[in-house]
């Protein structure tokens, strides 16, 4: 089983680079699928297990697709399979994200459903009531669900009950090949979803408003490739700067957006943070002492969730008593467990966590339980006592692209092993990047 391990107590100094966002690129490749014409050419992709994961999944429906030098060329112009087994919703969630596109395109589709997961249950009701508004036939039965429209999907006024990005993004696919106008109300209104529906106009579609509570969308006849890059990470630069803040170093992220992260900039500046915008990132001071804060996740604008378990992390190592409320997932605190382990005093009451701060952690044997828990691991790990041992690195890949290796460039202590206790590095063979896909 490989393994990362961290001696605490270095400083993080330098500059790092964000990738491009996997919430990001995730539905550009799912709505490359919507092109019946032309090639599709995404670029800044990060070698991520979920971008193999997607690849997988519309390569197997008979698109062809390349994947080399951070650049994803799509071609679906043939005739595609209409079907995502769930051997791959399975690996990745986001992969239900091909129904609105297979739907629209050929008024069929037939996904596994996908099952609960580490952080909730995370059913997909507001994707389906969607699809159903436009005039399909949606059924679910024996771990999959099908839908089938006669002829176009209709344009339709549809209401989210939330603002869930994955129903919003579905059914913004969906719409742009229908037969009239779709208006989507109370909306997702991540960054995701402006990448989203820039690419799709540029491929021919007509949206307008994304990045708003409405969005209003006019169907056409056919989408055609296009070229489209993907914008930066946010959670992987909030991440790098939850990083830089906790040893008390000096890091400029690059490439990262602050208009994507002001929520976070705003409490690591509660902290008492050093947070510096500059022409091509962010710079990140840490400060002596770091300051408690109340956090409450929420959609965008408010506080992302996807940044919560890092910034426990750094809330253990400041002066006071925290707060962390989670409203977004209801199941998303598997992390303190392994926080425990390292000496972390914190009480979990209902959605929330009582975070006791300057806490002396102590390096320990411990799991990641999701993505962003593997990040937050290797984050206290960063500052705890001796040596950390982060497992189930799985989830670590799917979203991070070398993070041991970044943080060693910054002057981290720390290696990526596998069971021999043999370095690793995933991003120097392209085989061991493909076969990321097959854990
Ligand atoms: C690939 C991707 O972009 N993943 C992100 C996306 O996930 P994802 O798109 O799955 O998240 P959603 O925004 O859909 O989920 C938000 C909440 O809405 C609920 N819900 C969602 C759909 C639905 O049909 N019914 C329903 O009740 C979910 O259970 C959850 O409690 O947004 C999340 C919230 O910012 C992030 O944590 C994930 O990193
Ligand atoms: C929860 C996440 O992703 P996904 O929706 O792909 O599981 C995440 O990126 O933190």
């Amino acid at each position: 089983m490989e393994k990362i391990i961290v001696r605490g107590g270095n400083q993080l100094n330098g500059t790092v680079k964000v990738e491009g966002a996997k919430n990001a690129v995730l539905p550009v490749i799912a709505a490359s699928i919507l092109a019946s014409e032309g090639k599709s050419v995404i670029t800044d992709v990060p070698t991520l297990a979920d971008v193999y994961t997607i690849n997988e999944v519309i390569r197997n429906m008979n698109a062809d697709v390349q994947f080399e030098n951070n650049i994803v060329t799509v071609d679906a112009s043939k005739q595609l399979k209409t079907e995502a087994p769930f051997e791959y919703v399975r690996k990745m969630r986001a992969s239900v994200l091909v129904l609105g596109p297979l739907l629209a395109r050929y008024g069929h589709a037939k996904v596994a459903m996908p099952g609960g997961c580490a952080i909730g249950s995370r059913p997909i009701d507001l994707h389906l009531k969607g699809f159903e508004a436009m005039g399909a036939d949606v059924h679910v039965g024996n771990g999959f669900v099908e839908a089938n429209v006669a002829g176009r999907l209709k344009g339709a006024k549809i209401y989210l009950d939330v603002p869930s990005v994955g129903a919003t993004e579905n059914i913004m696919m969906a719409a742009a090949l229908a037969d009239g106008r779709t208006i989507l109300e109370n909306c997702a209104k991540e960054p995701e979803i402006v990448d989203l529906a820039n690419y799709l106009n540029k491929m021919g579609a007509r949206v307008v408003g994304a990045g708003t509570e409405t969005i209003r969308i006019d169907g056409v006849e056919y989408l055609q490739g296009t070229e489209h890059p993907i914008i930066p990470d946010r959670v992987e630069a909030g991440s790098f700067m939850v990083a830089a803040a906790v040893t008390g170093g000096n890091v400029l992220i690059e490439n990262a957006v602050s208009e994507h992260l002001r929520s976070v900039i705003s409490k690591l500046e509660e902290m008492n943070v050093i947070v510096e915008v500059e022409d091509n990132g962010i710079r990140v001071i840490g400060p002596s002492e770091l300051k408690a804060t109340d956090i409450k996740t929420l959609p965008h604008p408010g506080f992302p969730t996807d940044m919560q378990s890092q910034m426990m992390a750094l809330m253990l190592c400041a002066e006071g008593t925290s707060v962390i409320t989670e409203t977004v997932f209801e199941n998303r605190f598997m992390h303190v467990e392994e926080f425990r382990r390292m000496n972390a005093k914190m009480k979990i009451e209902g959605r929330s966590v009582i975070i006791e701060g300057l806490t002396d952690l102590q390096g320990a044997e411990v799991a990641a339980t999701d993505l962003r828990a593997a990040a937050a691991l290797i984050i206290a790990g960063l500052k705890a006592e001796g040596f950390t041992r982060v497992t189930e690195l799985k989830h670590l890949d799917r979203g991070y692209v070398d993070f041991a290796g970044k943080l060693a460039s910054l002057g981290a202590d720390i290696e990526r092993v596998d069971e021999n206790g043999d370095p690793v590095n995933l991003y120097q063979e392209t085989n061991t990047i493909d076969s990321m896909i097959a854990k």
